[in-house]
């Protein structure tokens, strides 16, 4: 499997309404402390946009949500993973992106087998308060050679002006909250992403984006 290089995370569905019409092509529903239901419209109406617009939707840390909801993938950190139903998800047939921050976070996100790893905070984040210090790009080289073929994501403190660095430590995609989300125009933003990741696409995911 092969991940768009530009990886989106918002936090509602009006934001995937807002951004992925411009051609986003991967985008997380991360949302916190919401009621079940709120949640489930938001998924809902996140999956349908999704739909729409050939967009991969990946559900951040509600995994039965997804099921029930039809979606294709989802995001678990280490604490989701301890206490989620791998089995389950791998039934539905939903593919699982896992979250990283040292060695033994890694052998036991490869040990579920996923289908992406993702490593941060490459660069201190703004988002949320880490136990981790900036792991820096030099450390995606290391997880680069650990995974093998396993797709690689860099998360934390990433902007336009980064993603070279990530790629070149071999990073497969890029993802990215603030620097979008708290840009003065995300639209404006985000097809400067689109047009930096451009260079880093496959074949598939070029014509997918064309
Ligand atoms: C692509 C990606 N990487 C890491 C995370 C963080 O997941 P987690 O550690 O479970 O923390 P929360 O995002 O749930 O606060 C992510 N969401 N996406
Ligand atoms: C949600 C999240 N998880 C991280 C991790 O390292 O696991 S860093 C992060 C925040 C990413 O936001 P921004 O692009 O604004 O830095
Ligand atoms: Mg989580």
């Amino acid at each position: 499997m092969r991940l768009d290089p530009f990886y989106l995370i918002v936090d509602s569905a009006d934001w995937i309404d807002r951004l992925v019409p411009l051609g986003v092509k991967l985008v997380q529903l991360r949302i916190k402390d919401r009621p079940h239901a709120e949640l489930r419209a938001e998924i809902r109406r996140a999956r349908a946009t999704c739909r729409r617009h050939a967009c991969q939707l990946i559900v951040n840390d509600y995994w039965q949500l997804a099921i029930d909801e039809g979606c294709d993938f989802v995001h678990l950190g280490q604490e989701d993973l301890a206490v989620a139903d791998v089995a389950a998800i791998r039934t539905a047939r939903l593919k699982l992106g896992l979250s990283t921050h040292d060695e033994a976070e890694l052998a036991t996100a490869l040990a579920a087998k996923p289908d992406y790893v993702a490593l941060g905070p490459i660069w201190p984040t703004i988002l949320k308060a880490m136990n981790w210090a900036p792991q820096t790009p030099a450390r995606l080289a290391a997880w680069r050679k650990a995974i093998g073929d396993v797709p690689l994501v860099a998360i934390g403190g990433v902007t336009v002006e980064r993603l070279q660095q990530v790629f070149a430590k071999g990073a497969d995609s890029a993802a990215v909250v603030t620097d979008i989300t708290r840009n003065a125009d995300p639209e404006a933003r985000t097809r400067q992403w689109l047009a930096a990741t451009r260079t880093y696409l496959g074949d598939e995911a070029a014509a997918d984006r064309s």
